[in-house]
């Protein structure tokens, strides 16, 4: 393959290594979604091993629910990804445009099981995907969840710090405290993007980031009064402190409220 087989269409947004633009490809006319790493930003940030090991990573998780790397491609100054294209872009702004920026209750559990599902396949590989957020989650066009960006993604067990870019209101309290880890962090991710889902913001936010730190540590969660019990008793089985009391991600795809909901 090269850059020529492909029409570039408008970038798709900056992907934390690079740009990612909507192409096609011209013989066949397939959407995709191109994205271009220059191999100087690469060297200068040392970043070359982490963007092999995730195209190694993306290249073994192949599952409805993961975005696929379709190939890849260089040439003297650039990789060049070729990325499954989500046809209807980031969650995020999906929930954003919602009725009380919040899904109903059988969207949310559609999604829950979708993204509990690519969770399990990640973990059968032992890859932890650690940064589990609606920002990470794309949708295709019959409105499945693409689970992207494998940026921060690791092999487990690690304790590999999380550089603090971005929302903390997604990480678990082994992580605040820089304990040392294993899959059940996305275990804990899942729960808080649960409760975002249905309440339209994350559990722990606050307005000091001390104080979303230690609302995390203390699992200072509240409901809201529409938030009703079956979806309460998931979360609450989620966000917990001790990892092994998480509930694994199997009885998540079978808990009665993401059962009766998404069906
Ligand atoms: C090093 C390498 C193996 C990393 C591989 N993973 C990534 O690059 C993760 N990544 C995926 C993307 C990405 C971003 C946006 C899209 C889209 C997409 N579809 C859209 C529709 C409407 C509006 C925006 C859209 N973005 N489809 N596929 C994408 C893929 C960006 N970074």
């Amino acid at each position: 393959w090269s850059i020529n087989d492909f029409q570039i269409g408008c970038p798709l947004g900056r992907g934390k290594f690079g740009r990612v633009y909507l192409a096609r490809e011209k013989s066949t006319k397939y959407m995709i979604a191109l994205k271009l790493l220059y191999k100087s930003e690469l060297v200068k940030s040392r970043l070359e091993k982490q963007v092999l090991r995730e195209i190694e990573i993306q290249t073994h998780l192949q599952h409805p629910n993961i975005l696929s790397l379709l190939t890849y491609f260089y040439d003297t100054n650039r990789i060049y990804l070729v990325l499954e294209f989500a046809a209807r872009g980031e969650l995020y702004k999906h929930l954003q445009q919602q009725p009380h920026g919040r899904f109903s209750e059988p969207e949310a559990a559609k999604y829950v099981y979708q993204v509990a599902d690519a969770l399990r396949h990640c973990h059968l590989y032992k890859v932890i995907h650690r940064d589990i957020k609606p920002e990470n989650l794309l949708l295709d066009a019959r409105g499945n969840i693409k689970l992207a960006d494998f940026g921060w993604s690791v092999h487990a067990p690690s304790s590999k710090r999380k550089t603090m870019c971005g929302t903390l209101d997604y990480l678990p309290p082994e992580m605040v405290t820089g304990r040392e880890y294993d899959e059940r962090v996305d275990f804990w991710c899942l729960g808080v993007l649960c409760y975002e889902f249905l309440v339209g913001r994350p559990p722990f936010e606050s307005s000091q980031q001390e104080d979303t730190y230690r609302r995390i540590q203390a699992v200072d969660v509240k409901y809201p009064d529409h938030v009703r019990s079956p979806a309460r008793d998931l979360i609450s089985k989620l966000l917990r402190r001790n990892p092994f009391d998480r509930l694994p991600l199997t009885d998540v795809m079978v808990h009665s409220w993401v059962v009766t909901q998404k069906a």
